[in-house]
């Protein structure tokens, strides 16, 4: 059955999002609502993309009973609200990155959607890459060794992006750009957390983060390192080093080549014959599937225990 979809915001990420869910196969996936800030706004998207529903708050679309999953596309600050109102009204949430402005947001968060039993994900779409995927595969086989280090580097001249730089919409290196750094090393090094963590870096003159890096030591001597920058254009590289070679990522945040002990393997996006905002806009179907498939197996294990409940009644019940 199809994944029915709200639309929260109507800006860049989302249309790319619902670029991307309306070219999958409606029997996966609708848009079913889109909410604005401004109605006519959202009209316009909703004309856009024949989204059913239009409305000019984010309350309407928590409240209409045909949304599953409400996708949280406003710009950071606006998170955290956009998703506990989506939360207590019993939906499951996608929430774009960064979740929250900072730990004790992400921490409301989580604690709301454990309350009301419902799924929320950080939409970190470049873990659901089939370059990540494969790079996932090469660790645990072993192929470079046991692990000694691993560095990620990701900037862009951000300067034309208003959002970046603006102090009032939580802009900086470390909130847009570093976070995909700190998956990528926290999903090299695992459930293992930093030791010691270290930091330099430059303020913006907005008095955002300008460009940052961080060294991480991780237990057993092994540690990660990472550059974010808006002002500067890194090679945004990621790097895993271990005793019997490398593993190197390129365009951390959107990969679609893993290089492994020299060897290139390409994984080229999928072509939907769409235009996007972002590079690789496509390749949010990998997210948003995994969305899917996480809901749909939630549903199949309430069925489940459901099933096994009734059956030991009915057992119960036979002489
Ligand atoms: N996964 C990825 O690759 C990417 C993720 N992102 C993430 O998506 C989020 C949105 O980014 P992006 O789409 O570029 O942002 P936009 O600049 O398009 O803004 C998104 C929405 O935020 C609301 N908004 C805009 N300005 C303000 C303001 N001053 N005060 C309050 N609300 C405002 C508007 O909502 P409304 O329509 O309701 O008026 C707007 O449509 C960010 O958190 C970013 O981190 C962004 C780019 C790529
Ligand atoms: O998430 C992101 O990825 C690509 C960048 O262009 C964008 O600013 C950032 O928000």
């Amino acid at each position: 059955m199809a994944l029915r979809w709200g639309v929260v915001s109507a800006g860049l990420i989302a249309s790319d999002f619902t670029t991307v869910l309306s070219s999958l196969p409606p029997s996966e996936h609708q848009v079913v609502a889109v909410a604005a800030r401004d109605l006519n706004r959202a009209e316009e998207f909703a004309q856009k993309f024949n989204i059913p529903k239009a409305y000019g708050s984010y309350e309407e679309l928590a409240k209409d009973p045909n949304v599953e999953v409400a996708y949280i596309a406003t710009q950071h600050p606006q998170h955290k609200p956009a998703v506990l109102l989506c939360l207590a009204a019993g939906k499951a949430v996608l929430c774009e990155k960064p979740m929250g402005v900072n730990a004790a947001e992400v921490r409301e968060m989580v604690a709301k959607a454990r309350s009301q039993g419902v799924f929320l994900m950080e939409a970190i779409w470049s873990r659901f890459f089939p370059a990540m995927e494969a790079l996932r595969k090469v660790l645990v086989q072993g192929t470079i060794g046991d692990l000694r280090v691993a560095r990620a580097e990701f900037g862009f001249d951000l300067s034309p992006v208003p959002r970046a730089t603006d102090w009032n919409q939580a802009g900086g290196g470390l909130l847009d750009l570093g976070i995909y750094c700190v998956q990528f090393l926290s999903m090299i090094f695992g459930a293992q957390k930093p030791e010691k963590i270290s930091a330099v870096g430059r303020i913006h003159e907005t008095g955002v983060d300008d460009t940052v890096s961080v060294l991480l030591q991780y237990p057993g001597g092994v540690h990660g390192s990472f550059t974010c920058s808006i002002s500067s254009n890194l090679p945004n590289t990621a790097y895993v080093n271990g005793t019997k070679g490398m593993a190197q990522i390129q365009k951390l945040w959107a990969p679609t080549e893993l290089v492994v002990n020299g060897e290139r393997k390409e994984f080229p996006p999928p072509v939907l014959g769409k235009e996007y905002n972002f590079v690789n806009g496509s390749c949010m179907l990998y997210e948003a599937n995994h969305v899917r498939e996480c809901l749909r197996k939630g549903e199949e294990g309430q069925r489940a225990t459901l099933g096994l409940h009734l059956r030991g009644l009915l057992c119960s019940s036979l002489p």
